[in-house]
């Protein structure tokens, strides 16, 4: 079953701009510009894109913020702009940089306010908090006001807000951003977990690829306001031919190393860059430097999703 429904949607906005002393131009920009998919009830999509693409401009359609200027759209059945406040029960949004909680109370309260404006019933309020509690581990910051909390501390706060209704959708713009290595763990395990037992649909707009890679079956590039991939992240890889990066630090400076599989795009030092397949495992690659040169450190890095996105656009030009 389609939870959401997209068919050829538009979203226009018109900007006055000054143009001389007195004159004023209006000029129209496609923030949406011809957009059609549907996601199944369970699915977990990544929706990609470089900025200004129209993710965002989405998402508020897709919540009834934004009203689309043409075409058809549908959520759990409704038209969100129309039914706002009976579809803010099914839906959960969480955005990255901004929060939905109390700045100067605690989480607790929060929670609380939560519960009244959605007629959370009690027995379900008090397992779903419990749940959270436990996975996010809040169980000592429930009295913390939310000012005192660190970035980490309040995304998995804002998480557990956006789930205490037990959404049928949950909306999430870039919520690993800016947090550490540990935090973005948690996050992403807790995103897993709500996607598998709850069944969830989860639309996650990030600038992040491993967001992508460890959560998401399907993913959905947008580019100018339309899709222009979708399928897996394995698929987008291909695509773009795109390439992940090993980065050694070897035990003393050498001229470029050669290994099969790679090759060394960058040397300072005893530091060398080699790239290799996205979709290859980097396992044999680090075996294989490991077993011709002593190694000090090393470390594998994504490749950028505009640096994907621009190499998927040179094939299609090429091909
Ligand atoms: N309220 C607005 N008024 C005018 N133009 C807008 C408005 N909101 C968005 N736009 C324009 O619409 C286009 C799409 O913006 P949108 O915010 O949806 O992109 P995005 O993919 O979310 O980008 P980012 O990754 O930077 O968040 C951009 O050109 C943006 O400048």
């Amino acid at each position: 079953m389609a939870l959401i429904e997209l068919e050829d949607v538009r979203r226009d906005f018109t900007i006055r701009t000054r143009a001389g002393r007195l004159r004023r131009e209006k000029r129209v920009v496609h923030a949406v510009d011809g957009l059609s998919f549907t996601v199944g009830a369970g699915e977990c999509v990544g929706y990609i894109g470089p900025n200004g693409a129209g993710k965002s401009t989405t998402i508020k359609m897709l919540t009834g913020i934004l009203v689309p200027t043409a075409g058809r759209l549908r959520v759990a059945g409704v038209e969100p702009a129309r039914e706002r406040v009976g579809l803010a029960r099914r839906i959960g949004v969480v955005f990255g940089q901004r929060t939905t909680l109390w700045w100067d109370l605690p989480l607790r309260d929060s929670y609380e306010l939560a519960r009244r404006i959605y007629r959370i019933p009690p027995d379900r309020y008090r397992a779903n908090l419990a749940r959270c509690v436990e996975l996010l581990d809040l169980g000592a910051l429930l009295d913390t006001p939310v000012r005192q909390l660190s970035l980490g501390q309040r995304m998995r706060g804002d998480l557990a807000a956006a789930l205490l209704h037990d959404p049928q959708v949950l909306y999430l713009d870039e919520p690993t951003i800016g947090l550490d290595v540990v935090s973005k763990a948690r996050v992403r395990e807790f995103l897993r977990e709500v996607n598998r037992a709850e069944g969830t649909t989860v639309l996650l707009t990030t600038h992040d690829l491993t967001d992508i890679e460890q959560l998401c079956g399907r993913v959905m590039v947008i580019d100018h306001g339309r899709v222009v991939y979708d399928g897996s992240l394995d698929g987008l890889h291909t695509a773009g031919r795109s390439e992940r990066t090993l980065v050694v630090d070897l035990a003393e400076p050498r001229p470029a190393i050669a290994v099969p599989g790679a090759r060394v795009v960058r040397v300072d030092g005893p530091r060398q860059w080699l790239a290799f397949p996205a979709e290859q495992s980097a396992a044999p690659l680090v075996a294989a430097v490991a077993e011709r040169y002593p190694l000090v450190d090393l470390s594998v890095r994504e490749p950028a999703i505009e640096d994907v996105i621009a190499r998927m656009y040179a094939e299609v030009a090429i091909g």
